[in-house]
């Protein structure tokens, strides 16, 4: 195992610190069913999530990862979607085992520490709320916080210029493609969760710095 000496440690949320699926998939089943639509399985939402809601919507729609809904559709769909997930979020979710741990275990090495996901600002900082989590956490970007998403490296980029931290100082934690591949253009190490959202394929296909199954094993990695 590689060996890890960062300066700031950024954590995506969604499949990561947080099983928020079971919030998620209740929202598109409302939003299907007022729609006159059928509902969709728990396991092929799981598989919808990490590009965020606009995302997740259109494959909800079309039963597809790849989307594609219509318009008119989907911008209906959409404003049904929002107020169903402000209802659900963080009512059925979890924090995955171990992240405690190794949330206190970045902390006590005194690491700058932010979380960065794809979902939009008005359902993260709720969600972080709503789980305790938010405290960890020095700052929060968003989906929406900037023009870019993951894969795009901008919002890890962001964070490193807002802690004065250098590309190598930094490492990232996250569970898919879009983790892996913003990591890698933004020039920073990549450990992956393997029981995180990684639209059904297992994520050392993308071949991460490390993949772990608890953040338990933190202390043995980083510091
Ligand atoms: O898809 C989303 O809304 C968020 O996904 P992420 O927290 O894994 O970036
Ligand atoms: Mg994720």
């Amino acid at each position: 195992m590689p060996q890890f000496n960062p300066k700031m440690v950024l954590f995506d949320l969604d499949g990561t610190l947080i099983d928020s699926v079971p919030d998620l998939h209740r929202a598109v089943n409302m939003m299907q069913r007022e729609l006159g639509l059928p509902e969709r399985a728990e396991a092929d939402v799981r598989n919808w999530v990490g590009n965020g809601i606009e995302p997740l919507v259109d494959r909800a729609l079309t039963n597809t990862l790849a989307g594609g809904a219509d318009r008119e559709l989907f911008a209906r769909a959409f404003e049904i979607f929002k107020p169903a997930y402000a209802e659900t979020n963080g009512k059925y979710s979890r924090i995955f085992p171990g992240v405690q741990e190794g949330l206190d275990h970045v902390r006590s090495l005194g690491l700058s520490m932010a979380c960065v996901t794809n979902k939009a600002t008005a359902f993260t900082l709720p969600l972080l709320e709503e789980t305790g989590l938010l405290a960890q956490f020095e700052t929060v970007i968003a989906g929406d916080t900037l023009p870019m998403k993951k894969p795009d490296p901008a919002p890890l980029c962001y964070a490193a210029g807002w802690f004065r931290v250098r590309p190598r100082e930094s490492l990232m934690i996250g569970d898919s493609i879009s983790d892996v591949k913003a990591a890698r253009a933004a020039g920073f190490s990549i450990i992956c969760m393997s029981y995180g959202y990684n639209h059904g394929e297992d994520i050392r296909n993308y071949n991460p710095d490390v993949v772990i199954d608890s953040m338990a094993e933190f202390a043995g990695l980083i510091g």
